[in-house]
């Protein structure tokens, strides 16, 4: 066992009162970090927990269950971390009021290598969140942390069924090495001798998809700070030698300030030892070389995924996809780069994804100058390019009231 006296603990906790003010959930961030040694290891997650089985009651708005929670779940070394002894765990803890010792190791230890420690009976399931191909995904309490996330169901002979074993298994190996505010955490994995279940962070604010059906187009500063999050997260996927592949609206969640998460890795390919000849995603978001490529080996990299990213800024800002049309004319609209861009859409947006949706991949803007280009930072002030820790994951509301 890992000797952790060296452990410095410092515990934060918010709470989440109704309009009583009675409490009815807590959030507690815990950071445990290893000051000694060359390897420094630092471990921060956010444990909301949620009183008298709030969660299980459904009495609380989930947003409010969610609140503060999200936007802190941040920077977890989740694979480095390793077990502190007993007596150790009591020396760390002992410094910490007993109030604020509700966050246990369980919680922050969720990783991979641990998986089959978990089972169903240690969570408290509450409200369907919604229901996939291959499952339903339930909003959940961790029993021993009250640790709120959503818990992803699958059942083992569906997946057979549809030949997805590959799939399931590359979002799991994938996204449980993620760590990133846009970017849907998976805290760990389990199973029993029918389903695989997946425990996902808790996006209290659903589809994205949902958000743009029902207000038709976004706004330019809403869609540019959106287009400057996923460009974020592209950014760090990349740099992780991972591209997505399958990146449109349906696969993108929404955090409880409004941050985007992008979800959904089952298409994700980790670049390098992996053959990327698979036909996948929707034909609107599809890049003209994996239109052409289709079979062959190493035909495409990660900037199928900055083609992409210029398909959302057009759907974001005009409400549908810019080859929309029957299959054989979308194939044929892509393979030729062929769209118009309605004149409410200002000529900076049209700029980007004028640099975007460019046929060769390679003069495809790259995701630093997205950061940059005039109509991000026209919407996106320094820290509001992303998820802004600061402030909480809040954008500013200068930039709201410009609506
Ligand atoms: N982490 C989460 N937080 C909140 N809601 C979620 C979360 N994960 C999934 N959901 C909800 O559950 C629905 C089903 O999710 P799931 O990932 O199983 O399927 P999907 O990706 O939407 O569909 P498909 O299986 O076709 O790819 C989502 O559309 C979303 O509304």
């Amino acid at each position: 066992m890992a000797d952790v006296s060296n452990l410095e603990a410092a515990f934060e906790r918010i709470t989440v009162t109704d309009e009583n003010d009675d409490l009815v959930a807590s959030s507690t961030t815990a950071t445990y970090h290893k000051s000694k040694g060359s390897l420094s290891t630092t471990v921060s997650l956010t444990g909301l927990a949620a009183s008298s089985s709030a969660v299980n009651r459904q009495k609380l708005p989930l947003q409010k269950l969610a609140a503060a929670n999200a936007s802190r779940i941040v920077n977890a070394s989740i694979t480095k971390v390793t077990l502190p002894s007993q007596a150790s765990q009591s020396r760390a803890s002992a410094d910490v009021p007993a109030h604020r010792r509700t966050l246990t190791d369980s919680v922050l230890y969720i990783q991979p290598s641990a998986a089959k420690q978990w089972s169903l009976p240690m969570f408290d399931i509450g409200k369907p969140l919604g229901k996939g191909k291959f499952g339903r995904v339930y909003l959940a309490k961790e029993k021993s942390t009250g640790f709120v996330c959503a818990l992803k169901v699958l059942h083992k002979d569906e997946i057979a069924q549809g030949k997805v074993e590959k799939q399931v298994r590359r979002e799991i190996e994938i996204q449980s090495h993620l760590a990133h505010p846009n970017v849907l955490r998976l805290f760990g994995h389990f199973h029993d001798n029918k389903r695989i279940i997946l425990i996902l962070e808790f996006a209290a604010k659903g589809e994205l998809y949902k958000h743009l059906r029902r207000e038709q187009r976004f706004p330019e500063w809403k869609a540019a700070q959106y287009i400057a999050q996923m460009a974020a997260a592209l950014k760090y996927l990349h740099r992780k030698h991972v591209m997505h592949r399958d990146i449109k609206p349906e696969n993108i969640l929404v955090g409880i300030h409004g941050e985007l998460k992008i979800s959904d890795f089952g298409w994700s390919v980790h670049a390098p030892n992996n053959r990327r000849n698979t036909m996948c995603g929707t034909l609107d978001y599809l890049p003209p070389e994996m239109l052409r490529g289709a079979g062959k080996e190493n035909f495409y990299n990660e900037k199928v995924d900055l083609w992409s990213l210029g398909v959302l800024a057009y759907e974001f800002l005009v409400g549908e996809a810019p080859f929309e049309d029957t299959q054989v004319m979308t194939y044929r609209k892509i393979a030729r780069g062929e769209y118009t861009v309605p004149n409410f859409v200002s000529a900076e947006a049209k700029d980007l994804i004028k640099r975007l949706l460019v046929i060769d991949p390679e003069k495809r803007i790259p995701l630093e100058d997205v950061e940059t280009h005039p109509w991000i930072v026209k919407y996106c002030q320094q820290g509001e390019r992303a998820f802004d820790r600061a402030s909480g994951g809040k954008f500013r509301s200068n930039l709201e009231r410009e609506s």
